[in-house]
């Protein structure tokens, strides 16, 4: 069921108007689905039924206190990136215990925060950094658990800029290194190997890239076997796709169900899901008004109140997010309009030869953007980044404030 739906031609978030939210909170504004995202959760966590596993939310996708909070209090767990991501889901009442950490840049200072957190393990990306890790754990006199990233080498068939898992990206250990580095992990007197881990991109929306990787790391923890090093846990990533336009990703459950089959007889290997996108992205609207219609030579623009400071896909990856009116009780003439933001960049859309039924006032509401929307904003052009609201039923939640215009000088200072 969807929680974002037409109620007598009026767009509802559970069981309010998007229209009132609006009115209440201005514009633009973020408003997810407490529901959504809780049936999102329990869809990954319900289908893996009885192996051993840990559904790790990736809190890159949506990071916010009153989002974390809902998770955490379905007993989720979390992969960070940083330590401000830490930071968020400690303050949303996350267990550090849960949590697994990712990334290919950790910083000495953030490597002993998590380690002080006690953290489930850090996802190692190259030897340089186990070297630190290890480092930053003697001086603190502890055992660091360390779980290797393996880059798989396999192609995740979706956009260049999200894809992950090619020995052309960045991140990960080549699978070709992948036993000799667990070999320097092993001789390290302040690590302690826990698992494996892979993450080949975002967005996918098939299932043979994810198991074709599970296949890899399975040989290699077959390999490590054969050389005294157990692997205690196997984390997949993320990278589940969501539909925005015509997509067919398989559903969470099919997902699952491909990765979980392929560990029938490991019955005693956990694994680690890192769901981010498909358990936010459509658990989020962003709503906006129309300020002007202004006739071009060539085109009709919709100038509306967000732009890419507020969500970047659409000019990033030239990403296609759907474009409804929220009244559509309103008698107005259907034109096609490229929808564009207030900034001054030509690449500053929302959506291009988008057929909308709006006049100036009218509020339209971007699709799918609970995912990679507010944690990707900024201040460009000095605006102000936009209110955040949870709905829950038939209650609202201000999750986060509209930011005001002190806020956006906050800690820069006046030379004397
Ligand atoms: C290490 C890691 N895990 C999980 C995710 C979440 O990916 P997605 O939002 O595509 O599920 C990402 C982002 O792609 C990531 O880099
Ligand atoms: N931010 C991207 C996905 C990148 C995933 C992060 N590893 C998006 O909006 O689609």
């Amino acid at each position: 069921m969807d929680f974002f739906q037409y109620k007598h031609q009026q767009l509802f978030a559970e069981q309010v108007a998007v229209s009132d939210i609006a009115r209440q909170y201005g514009t633009p504004c973020y408003v997810y689905s407490r529901s959504t995202i809780e049936r999102h959760w329990h869809a990954f966590d319900q289908a893996v039924g009885s192996h051993p596993h840990l559904i790790c939310y990736a809190v890159k996708a949506n990071s916010n206190i009153g989002v974390l909070s809902v998770l955490a209090k379905l007993g989720s767990g979390f992969d960070i990136v940083s330590g401000g991501e830490l930071a968020r889901v400690l303050e949303a009442g996350g267990d550090p215990g849960k949590v697994v950490f990712s990334g290919v840049g950790k910083t000495e200072g953030e490597i002993a925060f998590a380690l002080e957190q006690g953290i489930k393990c850090f996802n190692v990306e190259s030897p340089s950094e186990l070297h630190r890790i290890n480092k930053v754990a003697g001086e603190l006199g502890r055992q660091a658990p360390v779980s290797l990233r393996v880059n798989p080498d396999v192609d995740a068939k979706t956009h260049p800029y999200i894809s992950t898992g090619l020995k052309a990206n960045k991140f990960g250990i080549e699978r070709e290194q992948a036993i000799a580095v667990y070999r320097q992990a092993a001789a390290m007197p302040n690590l302690k190997i826990v698992g494996m881990d892979c993450h080949i991109g975002s967005q996918l929306t098939q299932t043979e890239p994810f198991v074709d990787a599970l296949d890899r790391l399975l040989e290699l923890v077959d390999e490590l076997s054969g050389l005294g090093i157990e692997i205690e846990h196997l984390d997949v990533g993320g990278g589940l796709g969501v539909t925005y336009k015509n997509e067919t990703p398989p559903d969470p459950d099919t997902y699952v169900q491909a990765i979980v089959q392929r560990m029938q007889d490991r019955p005693n290997l956990p694994l680690i899901f890192e769901p981010g996108r498909a358990i936010m992205a459509n658990a989020g609207i962003l709503v906006s008004k129309v300020e002007f219609l202004k006739q071009g030579a060539e085109k009709n623009f919709a100038l509306v109140d967000a732009a890419m400071n507020d969500l970047i896909r659409p000019a990033l990856y030239s990403a296609w997010m759907d474009i409804v009116e929220v009244d559509r009780s309103l008698v107005r003439d259907r034109h096609e309009y490229d929808v564009v933001g207030p900034v001054c960049e030509t690449g500053d859309f929302l959506g291009k030869d988008r057929e909308l039924a709006i006049a100036e006032g009218d509020l339209i509401a971007v699709r799918s953007a609970g995912a990679y929307g507010f944690t990707m904003a900024s201040n460009y052009n000095s605006r102000c980044r936009p209110a955040e609201i949870l709905v829950d039923g038939d209650k609202l939640h201000l999750v986060r404030e509209r930011e005001k215009l002190k806020d956006l000088w906050k800690g820069e200072h006046k030379v004397p």
